[in-house]
């Protein structure tokens, strides 16, 4: 770990409790997720479909070590105090708005970048090896997910033109009726939960790994979604390049037959109408072709 962050813990450790010293210990991680692209994107308004799509298959991934060890160890005294799955649990509310974007075969076409299944496994390794820092990685996203979380559920919806709820039941708490008095009572039982020095410390220091885990992904997820556009892009070049000389002039002819069929349009059904108009734009496209 760098001297910076061990310097931090260590100043943060004096005379608070946990609640204080995981907020102060991640302040700047929390900086540093906020600038990702992914996250300023959200804060401009400009989330598009893709991006969405592809951070709730993570937020699956990672809920679902995350709710899993949390379910395994919900007796352990360090985890116990913190453990609410009927008010917080996101597993069966991310699967029901993937379903809603991908339709019933959703886990077949789930993509999740290595970051997700790194943090994943983190996860997994914790809730086996260190069932007390899970208080760490919960507080990280279910405390993020009650705060911004819920303004990025709004510019979300608003983004994409969603109606309320239509895959967005990710970011809707129905058992939580006040965030900020939840937040609280979360607060007052992370910080009655028993710690040696050396069982804090190494709670801060995870809290800092979960904050890294989740910039990593939202990095890898971003840098993904950029390599996918170039890719659409240079296809879409080429696809223009080589449709533009028969284009152009199969268009003027297009618009023409178009304005014709409008004018007969009280004349003639719709769908005849449509049958026609396919069958000169594909006559048309023939003649140019040649
Ligand atoms: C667009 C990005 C984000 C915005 C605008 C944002 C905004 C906020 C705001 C306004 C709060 C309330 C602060 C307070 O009560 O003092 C908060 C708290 C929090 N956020 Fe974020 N956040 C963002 C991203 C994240 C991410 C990516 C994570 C972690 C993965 C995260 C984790 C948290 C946590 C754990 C808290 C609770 C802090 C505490 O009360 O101890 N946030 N956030």
């Amino acid at each position: 770990m760098e001297t910076v962050e061990k310097n931090q813990i260590q100043t943060a450790i004096v005379d608070s409790e946990l609640s204080e010293q995981i907020k102060a210990v991640t302040k700047e991680s929390h900086v540093r997720a906020e600038n990702t692209e992914l996250m300023l994107s959200y804060q401009r308004g400009r989330v598009s479909l893709q991006q969405y799509q592809l951070l709730l298959c993570s937020l699956y991934k990672i809920y679902e070590a995350l709710e899993e060890a949390l379910d395994t160890n919900a007796s352990h005294e360090a985890v116990a105090p913190i453990y609410f799955p009927q008010e917080l649990s996101r597993l069966e509310s991310i699967g029901k708005d993937l379903e809603y974007f991908y339709g019933r075969s959703w886990r077949e076409k789930m993509t999740v970048p290595a970051a997700t299944l790194r943090y994943a496994q983190r996860l997994r390794e914790v809730g086996r090896d260190h069932p007390e820092y899970l208080v760490a990685h919960a507080y990280t996203r279910y405390l993020g997910d009650l705060s911004g979380g819920q303004v990025l559920g709004r510019i979300t919806q608003k983004s994409l033109g969603l109606k309320s709820g239509e895959g967005l039941l990710f970011f809707s708490f129905p058992a939580v009726s006040s965030p900020n008095l939840f937040k609280q009572l979360y607060r007052s039982r992370m910080n009655s939960i028993e710690l040696t020095e050396e069982q804090r410390s190494g709670v801060l220091q995870e809290a800092v790994t979960a904050f890294e885990l989740n910039i990593q992904l939202f990095n890898e997820l971003q840098d993904s979604l950029s390599s996918v556009s170039d890719t659409d892009n240079q296809t879409r070049q080429r696809h223009t390049q080589h449709q533009q000389s028969t284009t152009t002039a199969a268009a003027a002819a297009d618009g023409q037959v178009c304005e014709a069929l409008q004018i007969s349009s009280s004349l003639m059904p719709r769908f005849l109408r449509t049958l026609l108009c396919v069958f000169v734009v594909l006559a048309v496209g023939v003649v140019y072709a040649f």
